[in-house]
């Protein structure tokens, strides 16, 4: 059965491109945009692009060191002109790295530079009112956060938009920053107002990923905010297919841990799956992004840009693996666990309760949990640790103890037997691997082992191996 009928059968199709995938441009452009059979299929495609890798980061600030880009200089009220100026300049450096595929090089800085003009404009309208000090400086800092996020996904759109026009494609771009825009529309709003009237069948739509409203998208969801573009879109068109592209394939485990030939692509997967990965920081999709798809019954398909001929993963609402399998090991070391002890917690209704109050008081989602006739153990992500948590914590229970761990998981639609959770503890065990607590829920779709955070490596690499001889096993004697 050939899964990829979008292609065949010419039906509409959303796809995200990200910002990874984004700056490798010619792979983009062979890849995806023209790896079609007949080459006539290229049309009734919208494309949400993300900005460039780096980009996003030289504006707002490094998505994973958190180092300050130019937004921070602006909120710290420094001068923000110069590294605007290096924006520029490293806008014009892709610009010149796209030439080859037949970008107009000098309509590219052109834009680039008219449109970081008018930003640097509205920023320092901003700025001036952010030290007069009569508005309140977080809807300003706000505000600023979006104009310069949306430089970025506007370079991104109209670089791909130009380089397709040059080769005769039939193109829209799709610009949903709304610079010149002063309409007070939601981001729902600005998307169907942009779609109206568009010939979707004769045109590609280059979209911009990010969206001006008046919820903000940036105060909704930050970064990855073009996942939430995309997502709305599709919502919107209800296209036969919701794509994203990315550098990977989502696989049976983290082939950076084990190695892209100790692992494969996984096939199929459903939504429910995607949510339990996003729970340990393993977003194949964000669930803010991946609900509105779900709801309204729209399958996605996680697809690697550099294999076009893979079809990738299909997510869907209603897969159920028909064979019993573990279809992801996934798991992080970035968690804490809090064992929260008192000899009075034996039949004390609400202890539970109180503690989840605590949480909640303070923003924070646990991931796992689990409870003794005095204890109660909540694992949650390190960077929401503080040391007020603690003390709330320590005010209404006689001790609290907290460890460094890491969490590692078996995801599955359908993996429910007899001596799933022996082979998983013998896996570990095997490899001198103290499991330090373990849980899962009566639906077994997701089986989790805390370990020590030194051991998270070999935890994964020694539930991979067990579980793929298992499916070799299987395979060899034809039951899978
Ligand atoms: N089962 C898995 N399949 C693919 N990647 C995985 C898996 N488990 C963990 N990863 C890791 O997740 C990362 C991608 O996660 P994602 O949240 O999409 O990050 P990014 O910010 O890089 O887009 C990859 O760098 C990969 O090493
Ligand atoms: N460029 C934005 C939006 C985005 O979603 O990017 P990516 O698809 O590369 O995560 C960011 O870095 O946050």
């Amino acid at each position: 059965m050939n899964f990829d009928t979008s292609i065949k059968l010419n039906m509409l199709t959303v796809e995200k491109i990200g910002g990874t995938s984004m700056s490798a441009l010619r792979d983009v452009i062979d890849n995806i945009i023209f790896h079609q059979v007949p080459a006539k299929n290229i049309y009734n495609r919208v494309f949400v692009v993300s900005a460039f890798a780096g980009v996003t980061d030289m504006l707002l600030e490094n998505k994973k060191t958190g180092s300050p880009g130019v937004y921070h200089r602006l909120a710290r009220y420094q001068d923000f002109s110069k590294p605007l100026k290096s924006v520029i300049i490293r806008l014009k450096a892709i610009n010149r790295d796209y030439a080859e595929l037949g970008l107009d090089l000098d309509a590219a800085d052109q834009f680039i530079e008219e449109h970081i003009r008018k930003a640097q404009k509205f920023l320092s309208n901003l700025a001036n009112i952010l030290a007069s000090g009569y508005v309140s400086k977080e809807s300003i800092l706000q505000a600023a956060r979006e104009i310069l996020a949306s430089i970025g996904e506007s370079h991104s759109a109209f670089i791909l938009t130009n380089i397709l026009l040059n080769r005769g494609v039939h193109v829209r771009l799709i610009d949903l920053s709304g610079f010149d825009d002063h309409r007070a529309f939601t981001i729902d709003q600005r998307i169907r107002h942009a779609f109206k009237g568009i010939a979707l069948k004769d045109n590609i739509c280059i979209v911009t990923g990010y969206a001006k409203g008046t919820e903000g998208i940036m105060r909704e969801f930050d970064r990855g905010y073009s996942e939430v573009t995309f997502s709305k879109i599709a919502t919107l068109l209800k296209p036969h297919e919701a794509i994203i592209h990315k550098e990977y394939h989502l696989s049976t485990a983290d082939p950076a841990i084990v190695g892209v030939d100790n692992c494969s692509p996984v096939g199929f997967t459903n939504y429910d799956i995607t949510d339990q990965l996003a729970d340990v920081g393993m977003e194949a999709i964000h669930p803010k992004a991946s609900k509105p798809l779900e709801i309204n019954g729209i399958n996605l398909r996680i697809k690697n840009t550099f294999q076009p001929s893979h079809p990738g993963t299909l997510i869907t609402r209603e897969f159920i693996c028909e064979h019993k399998r573990v279809e992801v090991i996934t798991g992080t070391d970035k968690l804490l666990m809090i064992d929260v002890y008192d000899p009075l917690m034996v039949g004390a209704v609400g202890s539970d309760l109180k503690i989840m109050q605590i949480l909640s008081h303070h923003h924070i989602s646990y991931t796992f949990k689990t409870t003794s006739a005095n204890s109660i153990s909540v694992v949650i992500w390190e960077r929401d640790f503080s040391r007020k948590l603690i003390n709330n914590l320590e005010d209404d229970f006689e001790k609290v103890t907290i460890d460094k761990v890491a969490l590692v998981c078996l995801l599955g639609t359908n993996m429910d037997q007899p001596g799933l959770l022996a082979k998983s503890a013998l896996a570990l065990t095997e490899h001198g691997i103290n499991i330090k607590s373990a849980g899962f829920g009566i639906r077994k779709v997701n089986i989790q082992f805390i370990v020590a955070r030194e051991d998270f490596k070999m935890a994964i690499v020694a539930l991979n191996s067990k579980m793929s001889l298992d499916f070799q096993n299987r395979c060899a004697s034809g039951m899978s």
